[in-house]
């Protein structure tokens, strides 16, 4: 990514000369105002060097590259300074906005900041700037399922034997596997439910880690769609090492 700008809340006046989504798209949010505590980095970790680009531009390019989205809006730290200023990726619009200080609150500011040519029953994707090795093939599947069954999420299904443990992280019990499965992004749900969901946890004090879980909060039942075990999220140093691997081999896959 070039030089880097301060982060500013776009508003659509801001890309309404690319703000022509490709019709038919879905537009995607996408949540990078973490800190990164957990990599230990001295920039956040979105901004750490990814087989030679900035993790972020890596996510961000996987997602423009989907032919089923058609515009993104980046919700970043209110003092990011590493934000390039990207308006604009494979033709499609790039929006920013200022994100919160839990991960809900900023899929809410992305949500919110979305054009208003994206419709309360349209359908948005959110899908988390720390996982760059995204196939374009897992969104589309989840798109086509997900819009029929009136909201998904990828997942993973739990194939380790699950322990749970004691304060001595000595085993307490071994959990049952069966039927569990690991959340993951995109998820997908629609733009005005979704956001009813999440304030409706924010009013109720609930913090929810992912989409579908204020969704369920809020009576809906959101479909498990399986993706690939390589949408890791970059969370620790040595997830940066298997994404680097991870991206070579989905770049041989063309
Ligand atoms: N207040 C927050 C917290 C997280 N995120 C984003 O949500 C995604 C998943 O969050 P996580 O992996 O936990 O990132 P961090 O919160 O940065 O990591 P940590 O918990 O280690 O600080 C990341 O793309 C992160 O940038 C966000 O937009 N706003
Ligand atoms: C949204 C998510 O990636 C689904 O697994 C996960 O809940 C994010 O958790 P984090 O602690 O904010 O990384």
């Amino acid at each position: 990514m070039s030089g880097a700008r301060p982060a500013r809340k776009s508003s659509g006046r801001d890309g309404d000369e690319t703000l022509r989504a490709f019709p038919g798209r879905l537009w995607c949010v996408v949540p990078a105002a973490g800190r990164g505590t957990r990599f230990g980095a001295q920039r956040p970790k979105q901004y750490v060097a990814l087989a030679g680009k900035p993790l972020l531009q890596w996510t961000l390019e996987r997602l423009a590259a989907c032919e089923r989205i058609g515009g993104l809006v980046v919700a970043l730290a209110g003092d990011d300074a590493h934000w390039p200023g990207l308006r604009e990726l494979a033709g499609k619009p790039v929006l920013t906005t200022v994100g919160a200080d839990e991960r809900s609150g900023s899929v809410l500011a992305g949500l919110r900041a979305l054009p208003a040519s994206v419709g309360g029953d349209d359908y948005v994707l959110v899908h988390d700037a720390a996982r760059p090795c995204v196939r374009g093939d897992d969104i589309a599947r989840l798109i086509d399922r997900g819009v029929a069954a009136g909201g998904a999420l990828l997942a993973a299904p739990l194939r380790d034997t699950l322990k749970r443990a004691d304060a001595q992280t000595r085993v307490a019990a071994t959990e049952s596997r069966e039927a569990r499965w690991r959340a993951l992004t995109p998820q997908l749900f629609r733009r005005a439910e979704l956001m009813d969901a999440l304030e409706r946890a924010d009013r109720d004090g609930v913090a929810v880690t992912d989409e579908a879980m204020a969704m369920e909060l809020a009576g809906h039942r959101p479909l498990l769609v399986e993706g690939a075990e390589s949408n890791i999220k970059v969370t620790t140093p040595a997830d940066l090492v298997l994404a680097e691997f991870l991206l070579r081999g989905l770049r041989a896959e063309g």
